[in-house]
């Protein structure tokens, strides 16, 4: 029998962004790509992302975080996940702060209200090397990468950024007028990613808001992507198409991100949702492969 069995989850939401949480503090215990796969296929726990909690090894540390998509892959960050592991842990206690760790570093949290949360998503990585890209780009504010006949490329020149895991950022007039669905899959696993990105699509509506849509890495269409949003604010105000303060709003819903400037961390706001919680069932792996 899996290991997982019996140990506590909650069937929560960022924004639409799905979102199981799984507290194995208790046990040495590490979610398998096959098992994390299985529990996405559960009835009731379709997740986006997966945050599995470990004890934490590090003092000042509330919790180390584990992240996997719904294929099975790990993340070093899921904003809108991190919103509800916060708010898993917070619960009943009148503390107002949560530090997290993950293998991309500290994410320090704090409740600005009952269901409203602020991650510090620490400093967005810029450099073409620490993206990663394949091939080196001086300025990656936009790089040479194009969809569509080389003369009239439907879509071109996305920004790149990391904010704990790959972005990359296409400007449209119209995050609608296309099938993300068909081309996400082509640049998430295009030869330029070498750890594969998640592909998004931003309109800048004004200096001070963004519409955003977004393809996943290792989990495709969802509602709404924290990291997503965070990276396009820092594109966006690298390009100086807004200011550093944006509301990002997504099919799920809008976050504000602002990109500190005393430190250059973006911060992320944003509400959850809790669904249902439980504690897993032997069911969810039974012929699990
Ligand atoms: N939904 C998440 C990001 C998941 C990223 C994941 N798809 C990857 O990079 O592998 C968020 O709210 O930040």
């Amino acid at each position: 029998m899996s290991a997982l069995v019996g140990h506590r989850y909650a069937k929560m939401n960022g924004i639409g962004n799905e979102i199981v949480v799984l507290d194995l503090r208790a046990t040495q215990a590490v979610v398998t790509p096959a098992e994390a796969r299985a529990i996405a296929r559960a009835p009731g726990l379709a997740f986006d992302q997966l945050m599995v909690l470990h004890a934490p090894t590090t003092t000042g540390v509330d919790a180390y975080m584990r992240i996997y998509n719904n294929d099975g892959s790990e993340s070093g960050a899921c904003g809108n996940g991190t919103r509800c592991v916060a708010w898993m842990l917070l619960q009943g206690s009148r503390e107002r702060a949560v530090t997290l760790a993950t293998k991309a570093g500290l994410l320090p949290t704090t409740r600005d209200g009952d269901v409203t949360f602020t991650v510090d998503m620490g400093p967005p990585r810029l450099r073409w090397d620490e993206i990663p890209l394949s091939e080196p780009f001086a300025d990656t504010t936009g790089v040479e990468l194009q969809v569509g006949p080389i003369d009239a490329p439907l879509l071109h020149t996305p920004s790149v950024v990391n904010m704990g895991n790959p972005h990359a950022i296409f400007w449209v007039d119209d995050v609608k007028a296309y099938d993300l669905s068909r081309i996400g899959p082509l640049l998430e696993h295009h030869p330029l990613f070498p750890e594969r990105a998640n592909i998004s699509l931003a309109h800048i509506v004004s200096p001070e808001a963004v519409t955003l849509r977004t393809w996943e890495r290792g989990a495709g269409l969802t509602r709404a992507c924290g990291s997503a949003a965070c990276a396009t604010a820092v594109a966006a105000a690298r390009l100086g198409k807004t200011g550093r303060r944006v509301r990002v709003a997504q099919a799920g819903g809008e976050l504000v991100i602002s990109w500190r400037e005393s430190d250059g961390h973006v911060l992320m706001t944003g509400p959850v949702e809790l669904e249902h919680e439980g504690v897993l069932p032997a069911s969810v792996f039974a012929g699990a492969a």
